[in-house]
């Protein structure tokens, strides 16, 4: 019906769609209550919303574009579980599919594309935000003796911190062209929005090369160097980095999702995580996105990731982001050879 519409167009549209449904299905498993939590290895979790939103975004994007390759987190899952006709999306957003496609991505054919999905960035933010949401203190003491990974100190933390952080969570799209992230949608279902004077939940986040940025306000970075890195998986290394970097401010949030989103929204000029644990599904749409707007993602060492179907998943070399080359090139002189090579070697 669009065949006329590029294929990286109409596929960055259905995308906005399938994100969308995909943060229905995150929102719906955390009003029924049972998250249904798994532990994959040290500090990496899974819930049922990764699984169900996972499920619903591949099999959509494979129900229509068959020859794509789709990597996702939770791959194991490939084959169990079926997908309910409720979660196939077939809407294609239309705002989207009006994008002037860029020349040197017209021709691009399914077989040129792989797709990285995150169906659920910062499951640690996820779990312990229903945590606290259990308003009834006895309930959410139960839920708490029951859950995974989190000390006392952090239990106080967290009810000091407004019930959680929700916000931080992000279902993440991808879309790698010959190895290069070149359009992404990061979607977060907790956000909280007034569109034409109603309360809305959630907003859709998008990115094209060669054309832009869209689904918020971009603004420029802060007046002096202000950090964000990880809240769940730091380590003396990830701290190091953070010291060299003279910031005035640092800010600790879930999901490199989020992370590449302070950065656009002005709120801090560099992302530092000195560290393996992301994987390419957690940078491929924050990079393609934060790209589009004229900002660079890379390791620590400041080589790009490559996004092709046979690479290695991990980003073994950390994560270096910000919103323009200057500020990168600020970050990255500042880090010592010698922890590049820490990393490096691990
Ligand atoms: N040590 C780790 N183990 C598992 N996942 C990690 C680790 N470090 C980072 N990640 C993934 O990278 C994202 C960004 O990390 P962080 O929030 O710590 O800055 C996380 O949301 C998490 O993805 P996910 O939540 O999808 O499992
Ligand atoms: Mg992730």
């Amino acid at each position: 019906m669009y065949g006329s519409v590029p294929l990286i167009v109409r596929l960055l549209a259905s995308s906005v769609s399938v994100a969308n449904r995909a943060g229905k299905i995150v929102r719906d498993v955390m009003s029924k209550g049972e998250l249904g939590i798994v532990e994959k290895g040290k500090d990496d979790y899974q819930t049922e919303a990764d699984r169900s939103a996972q499920r619903c975004i591949v099999a959509s994007l494979a129900a229509q574009y068959p020859n794509l390759k789709i990597i996702g987190e939770e791959d194991s899952l490939e084959d169990e579980g079926e997908v309910v006709s409720d979660w196939l999306v077939n809407e294609i957003d239309k705002e989207i599919l009006k994008l002037q496609c860029p020349p040197n991505l017209q021709e691009v054919k399914e077989e040129d594309i792989v797709v990285w999905v995150d169906p659920l960035d910062g499951t640690s933010e996820y779990t312990q935000g229903a945590l606290m949401l259990k308003r009834d203190p006895w309930e959410r003491w139960k839920m708490y003796l029951t859950h995974p990974f989190i000390s006392m100190k952090w239990y106080l933390s967290l009810l000091q911190n407004n019930y959680g952080f929700l916000e931080h969570v992000t279902v993440l799209i991808g879309i790698a062209v010959n190895e290069t992230p070149v359009a992404g949608v990061i979607h977060q279902p907790y956000y909280k929005n007034i569109v034409e004077g109603d309360k809305k939940i959630g907003r859709t986040i998008w990115g094209l090369h060669g054309v832009g940025v869209g689904g918020f306000t971009p603004a420029p970075p802060p007046e002096s160097i202000v950090i964000t890195t990880t809240r769940s998986h730091s380590n003396p290394v990830v701290e190091e980095a953070l010291k060299v970097m003279n910031a005035s401010k640092v800010l600790r949030v879930g999901g490199a999702g989020y992370k590449v989103l302070q950065l656009l929204e002005g709120n801090a000029s560099i992302y530092v995580f000195a560290s393996p644990g992301c994987k390419k599904w957690d940078t491929c749409a924050p990079e393609a996105i934060l790209s589009a707007a004229g900002g660079k993602l890379t390791d620590i060492l400041g080589n790009f990731y490559k996004y092709g179907a046979n690479v290695t998943k991990p980003n073994k070399t950390g994560v270096l982001a910000a919103v323009n080359n200057e500020l990168h090139s600020y970050a990255l002189e500042r880090i010592p050879e010698k922890l590049q090579e820490t990393l490096a070697n691990k």
